[in-house]
């Protein structure tokens, strides 16, 4: 398959951190999560990929014409503006005429079921429900790559599932190729089809997710992976079923 994303003896000192040395290259399509624990450097890599960063070392390719998009850990909507203002923004820059405007975040915010939210404002959402805008306010531009930094980190589970069926859908019908940051392996499992354990900078390993539970990892990475000594944490053969 075609690489979207190509990243090469990538690295970014920030402070004391020094993420890096990366290499890693992203099929077009996929969705790659990134786990590791708090501090890991998982944040920084989105935002670098994004382009928020200049001063890095190495090679980052994106084999596409389109935008990156990318929703932020603390959603950062744009407080003064409605939902529909914040859905429809990326738009007003491309300078799109209100009516169709007015249409396309009319036609987004059904498939994300939050028709019933246009009019409100973010400091009046929940949770969820700022989540669901802020992806909203990402995919109107359309990117083929899209970046979210942990965006279900802060919600319960019941919403955390329902937003998972967002993201399946959102890879399906958008073709996006996707990158999720995450501490959670469950999260993971479920939505990836490919897993890279990032720890202190640094990529220990990247599987496709059907083979994690065919290798023998290093003792350092099974842990992410919530396997010890071939068992799982509750002490029985791991069983993929259990998951989700
Ligand atoms: N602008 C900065 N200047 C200096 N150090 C930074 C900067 N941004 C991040 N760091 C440091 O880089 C390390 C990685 O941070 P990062 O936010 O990428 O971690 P993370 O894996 O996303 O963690 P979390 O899961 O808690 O969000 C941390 O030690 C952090 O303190």
């Amino acid at each position: 398959m075609e690489d979207i994303l190509q990243v090469k003896g990538l690295e970014l000192q920030v402070g004391e951190f020094l993420l890096g040395p990366v290499d890693l290259n992203i099929n077009r399509g996929e969705l790659f999560a990134v786990l590791g624990k708090t501090g890991a450097g998982k944040s920084l890599f989105l935002e670098l990929i994004a382009g928020c960063y200049k001063n890095y070392k190495g090679i980052i390719q994106v084999n596409s014409k389109a935008p990156i998009g990318m929703v932020f850990q603390d959603y950062k909507l744009f407080p003064h503006m409605s939902v529909e203002e914040n859905i429809g923004y990326g738009l007003k820059c491309r300078h799109m005429r209100k009516k169709q405007i007015k249409e396309e975040v009319e036609k987004l915010s059904e498939m994300l079921k939050i028709s019933h939210l246009l009019k409100k404002y973010p400091n009046t959402l929940s949770g969820g429900e700022k989540q669901r805008t802020a992806l909203a306010r990402t995919l109107i531009v359309q990117p083929e790559i899209l970046l979210l930094d942990e965006p279900f980190c802060a919600l319960d589970l019941v919403t955390k599932q329902e937003l998972y069926q967002n993201i399946i859908m959102v890879k399906e019908k958008f073709f996006c190729t996707i990158l999720l940051v995450t501490h959670d392996f469950n999260e993971a499992y479920y939505l990836a089809d490919k897993i890279g354990v990032l720890s202190d900078g640094k990529f220990l390993a990247v599987s496709e997710k059907e083979k994690i539970f065919e290798q023998a990892w290093p003792e350092e990475i099974s842990r992410f992976f919530g396997i010890k000594e071939g068992k799982n944490e509750y002490g029985c053969e791991y069983d993929k079923r259990r998951i989700i």
